[in-house]
């Protein structure tokens, strides 16, 4: 209310066509004034500054930190509380004096254990709303600098512009923009932006056009069809540039806000062409004769797909030799002397009857607490599998879909595939990635998996529906990037679009240096990603080997039509 009182009646006539009091609950309406007017037709910067200073606190839920006259202990207090911080400067004084503020942030941060803290100190080059809002979704409840410095106002607009979708989300109690300088051409901008915001909080906007090209619209207050955008008032000085119009004065204008395209999700701008299933069909393996079970198999398999092929011949990247395991509870034998040898950049499937010991062969693989090994052998990347332990089977490149993936309540998606990428990492000697960075790697595989980004901010399959944890563990797979892909009935409970989808995304992952397992049981998934080996496995052995050509016979004639011998 301090603020309130330093506005002269004449002041808040000039601004407002209602009364500020409910300003937090929508009742802030700002009219179309001239600055000249409200400085008194002052041009003097510190004039205006002086006159828009308490403007600025009067902006729900903006809080205006000014940074002019240097950091101070209160200040640095009420950053902490503070959630979203806009840093806006210009210039490269200010962007030093930015620079500085962020450091001390950091350091204050530190000093008071501010959990969570993220930091976006640089947007040069990522600063588009859609990204940033992207990001911001990830960022909840966390304290956030967003720095957009030096962007075009356009720019800065979109971005929180976008922030409309996160805004409730987010839990944005406050919006801080710091001042660096008096100038009053930022101050308008920043003037601009806080309006804006407060604006977009208040949910004055509605969407409208297909999902494909909204567009948005500014909605008046109830009763009052000539109200116009808030941000007139800020924008004067630009107003020939960037005209803020209310729906009835956009058409006219193409750079209108209300008539410029906003994108439906924040994800557009990222989301990758989609992959052609048939981009690998060049994969398919040369037409060789079956191959005899318990024979190993080493054929060449053809180098394609997007990386680039390792000099001479493919690596074996697994080796299976007489592997034979039992139940650990009951020491019932389950796998009785499985041979398979697969070479990077090959696809096998096995396929098998009900209880054959498929699922049984793949988690043994990766190390199952539920079986021991009782005979045979294991190299991956010429390592002893059966030697490692789960984790560190993870570790070197061997991953698996589960046939029912499993929960993980109270961990987020985000988080579990952050420990998991950064786990891997460690592994190699590699430094830890930061949120924000793993956040811009792993969003365009979501959009490839056509998944919803949101699955990201839940709960490890917690909820999810059969095809949606498929999914994501195709999600897991492709952030983990492993060498070899156990992929246990993928296909199970998939509709056609998302077997699609799924089976797409998997080709995508595929590379001459790696290689996928495929289980199923039906050759529909095959016809998407084309196996180089088909297998048959039969009371807990490979009894047959063929090609693709295998598992259509399988589909026309069952197992009773396919010879074992
Ligand atoms: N932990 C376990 N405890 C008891 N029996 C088990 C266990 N794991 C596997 N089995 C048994 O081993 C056999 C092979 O099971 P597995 O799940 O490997 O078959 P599958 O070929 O994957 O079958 P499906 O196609 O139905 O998924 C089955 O008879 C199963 O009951």
């Amino acid at each position: 209310m301090d603020s309130l009182r330093s506005i002269t009646p004449d002041l808040l006539a000039a601004l407002t066509e209602e009364s500020f009091v409910g300003r937090h609950r929508g009742g802030l309406t700002l009219k179309r004034v001239k600055t000249s007017k409200l400085c008194g037709g002052s041009q003097d910067e510190s004039t205006i500054d002086r006159i828009l200073r308490p403007l600025r606190a009067l902006i729900d839920p903006v809080t205006v930190l000014d940074m002019s006259e240097g950091m101070t202990r209160e200040k640095l207090r009420m950053l902490k509380r503070i959630m979203l911080l806009v840093v806006s400067s210009f210039g490269p004084r200010e962007r030093a004096c930015h620079c500085g503020l962020l450091d001390r942030r950091r350091q204050f941060a530190q000093r008071s254990r501010v959990r969570k803290l993220q930091y976006i100190a640089e947007l040069e080059r990522n600063a588009e709303g859609l990204e940033l809002s992207a990001q911001l979704q990830f960022l909840d409840q966390q304290n956030l600098i967003l720095s957009l410095e030096n962007k075009a106002l356009k720019q800065r607009l979109d971005c929180l512009f976008s922030m409309r979708h996160w805004a409730k989300r987010l839990r944005v109690f406050k919006l801080c923009i710091i001042v660096n300088n008096s100038s009053s051409s930022s101050s308008h901008l920043l003037l601009t932006d806080a309006v804006y915001y407060a604006h977009l909080t208040m949910k004055r906007f509605t969407t409208e056009g297909d999902n494909k090209s909204p567009t948005i619209k500014a909605l008046p207050p109830k009763g009052n069809p000539n109200w116009q955008f808030p941000s007139a008032m800020a924008l004067l000085t630009y107003s020939s540039t960037i005209p803020f119009s209310s729906s009835s004065s956009s058409s006219s204008s193409s750079t209108s806000l209300s008539s410029r395209r906003f994108p439906a999700t924040p994800f557009r701008a990222h989301v990758s062409e989609p992959l052609d299933p048939w981009r690998f069909r060049s994969r398919l393996p040369r037409p060789h004769a079956p191959v005899r079970a318990k024979a190993t198999l080493t054929v060449d398999s053809p180098a394609t797909g997007d990386a680039s092929p390792r000099n001479g011949p493919p690596r074996v990247l697994l080796e299976v030799k007489d592997l034979k395991a039992v139940v650990k509870e009951s020491g019932q034998e389950i796998l009785r002397g499985v041979n398979l040898t697969i070479h990077e950049g090959e696809v096998h499937a096995i396929m098998g009857k009900n209880g054959s010991g498929k699922s049984t062969f793949s988690k043994v693989l990766v190390g199952h607490q539920d079986y021991d090994v009782t005979g045979g052998s294991v190299l991956f990347k010429d390592q002893n599998l059966l030697e490692m332990e789960p984790e560190e089977r993870s570790h070197v490149g061997l991953f698996m879909s589960f046939q029912t993936p499993v929960e993980i309540p109270g961990v987020s998606n985000f988080d579990f595939l952050l420990m998991a990428f950064n786990a891997r990492r460690k592994n190699h000697g590699l430094p830890p990635v930061e949120p924000l960075e793993f956040y811009s790697l792993v969003t365009p595989k979501v959009a490839s998996l056509n998944m919803n980004p949101k699955f990201l901010d839940r709960n490890v399959n917690e909820g999810f529906s059969g095809g949606e944890k498929k999914r994501n563990e195709i999600l897991q797979l492709a952030v983990l990037e492993a060498d070899l892909a156990i992929l246990d009935e993928i296909d199970s409970g998939l509709d056609v679009d998302a077997l699609q989808d799924v089976a797409k995304a998997v080709n995508g992952l595929l590379t001459p240096n790696n290689s996928a397992l495929i289980i199923t049981h039906y050759q529909r998934l095959l016809e998407y990603i084309i196996p180089s080996y088909v297998h048959i496995m039969e009371d807990g052995m490979i009894v047959k080997t063929g090609d693709v050509s295998l598992a259509e016979q399988l589909e026309r004639e069952g197992y009773r039509g396919i010879s074992m011998s």
